[in-house]
């Protein structure tokens, strides 16, 4: 009887798996229509570090803000607006899949229980990773923290570069863009908006 072999008994391929061979496969495809040899030594494993990278890059889409806060909700009575500013971010546009890289401003004024504050960043990251548009992601953030928190209001900044305004199209590399959502007492009190703009303002 010949020996058994580890070949023998292959891996089960499981969800993650086979999403990583699928996309794999298409990455090739792309790599033989831009003219590469894909069998070349230096290409072998990109198709599947491509996936991989993807994969990580939208990992977002699978994850749920209930999930990313946990139970770092904590009471208090400080009614003072919290900020945390220069969340940094790498994103991809939902047009060109490019990356947007770009920081995040976050203030709230709480209203009986605080937020642990590095739950603000991976707020942040939970809706970056994903395909977007900037107007949309800093919507997501500021409807997320506010829904969490409970707060009197919210305020969100996003500065960022989008590559597919640099490496392509009209290539404006020094182009930076700003969005912005106000909820609650920064929408109603141009006073409390402009504490926060003065805050999170560089310099
Ligand atoms: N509003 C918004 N637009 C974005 C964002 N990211 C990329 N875009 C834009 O999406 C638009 C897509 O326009 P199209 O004309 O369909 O695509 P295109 O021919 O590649 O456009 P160009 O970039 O001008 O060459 C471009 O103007 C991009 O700058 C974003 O986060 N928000
Ligand atoms: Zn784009």
């Amino acid at each position: 009887m010949a020996a058994l072999h580890e070949d023998d008994f292959p891996e089960p391929v499981g969800a993650d798996e086979k999403r990583v061979e699928t996309i794999a496969g298409a990455v090739k495809t792309i790599l033989a229509e831009l003219g590469e040899d894909t069998a070349r030594e230096g290409l072998a494993d990109t198709p599947t570090r491509v996936a991989k990278a993807l994969l990580y890059l939208t990992q977002g889409l699978d994850q749920r803000v209930e999930s990313a806060i946990g139970n770092a909700l904590f009471a208090s009575d400080n009614d003072e607006m919290v900020v945390v500013r220069n969340i940094e971010f790498h994103s991809l546009c939902e047009h060109h899949m490019l990356p947007i890289i770009g920081h995040v401003d976050i203030g709230y004024i709480p209203q009986g229980r605080v937020l642990g504050l590095s739950k603000l960043a991976r707020i942040v990251d939970l809706f970056a990773r994903r395909l977007q548009i900037q107007e949309n992601m800093t919507q997501q953030i500021a409807e997320a923290v506010e829904q969490a928190t409970g707060a009197a209001g919210v305020a969100v900044q996003v500065r960022a570069a989008h590559m597919c305004m640099a490496m392509r199209g009209v290539e404006k590399v020094e182009s930076e863009t700003i969005t912005s959502r106000m909820t609650g007492q920064f929408r109603d009190s141009a006073a409390t908006r402009n504490e926060f703009l003065q805050l999170v303002s560089r310099g």
